[in-house]
């Protein structure tokens, strides 16, 4: 297998695959997904939740963030010059700058912005899934280069990946930097990580 030929034709089938979907499966989609993230066994009471700003067919999280209790601080991820993301809460309202994508983020400085480490959860957009909650992002590490901690220390933060059900692979191909979920919450599934070490055999 050569994996970076594999992972950009499945990037591409599977991006093609999420924006194809109809508007009337992305609505009923959303609400089922924001149940299902809220629902979630180890979803912590108090705290940030990273959400993102929906784009390229992704799931969106709009009813997710109307639902949160008001414990669960909302925060968009921002592109910070390092290579990582960093995060801010942002509300309907609050302002925002296009990054380099074109997708919106808060308007705050870096020094301002909050680390993934501060993250209750993190709630990811997925281009693909597996059933062992690996996933396959956009390509740019950001998510992998931000979470490389999660490597040797266990949650929080939680890290779930929202997708829809049509982004789900039997097997995705693996790298040494891919960060594994602790679940993964689609419109009609909700797939939970064993934790390391207690894998079935
Ligand atoms: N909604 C959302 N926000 C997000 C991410 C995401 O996947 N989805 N990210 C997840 O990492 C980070 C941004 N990373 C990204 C990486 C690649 C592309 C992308 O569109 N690549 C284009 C080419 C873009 C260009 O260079 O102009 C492409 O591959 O077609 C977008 C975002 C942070 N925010
Ligand atoms: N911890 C890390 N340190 C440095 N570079 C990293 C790290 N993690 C990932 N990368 C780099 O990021 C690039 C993209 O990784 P990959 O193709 O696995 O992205 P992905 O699965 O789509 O996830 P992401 O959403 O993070 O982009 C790789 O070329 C890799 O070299």
């Amino acid at each position: 297998m050569s994996p970076p030929i594999d992972r950009a034709a499945l990037r591409k089938t599977l991006r093609e695959r999420r924006r194809s979907l109809s508007p009337q499966q992305r609505i009923a989609a959303a609400e089922s997904l924001a149940e299902r993230v809220l629902g979630l066994p180890f979803l912590p009471a108090a705290g940030y939740l990273a959400g993102y700003w929906a784009m390229d067919g992704e799931i969106g999280l709009h009813a997710l963030q109307l639902r949160l209790p008001a414990s669960l601080i909302y925060c968009l991820p921002l592109l910070h010059e390092d290579g990582s993301l960093r995060f801010a809460p942002w509300r309907a309202g609050d302002a925002l700058v296009t990054n380099r994508y074109g997708i919106p983020e808060p308007d705050v400085t870096p020094a301002g912005a909050l680390r993934a480490q501060d993250m209750a959860v993190l709630v990811m957009p997925l281009v693909g899934f597996d059933a062992d909650c690996h996933r396959l992002g956009m390509g740019g590490g950001w998510y992998d280069r931000s979470l490389a901690f999660r490597h040797d220390r266990p949650a929080p933060p939680w890290l779930v990946g929202a997708a829809f059900a049509a982004q789900r692979v039997d097997a995705l191909p693996r790298e040494a930097w891919d960060v594994r979920l602790d679940a993964v919450c689609c419109e009609d599934d909700t797939l939970l990580a064993h934790p390391a070490g207690q894998e079935p055999a």
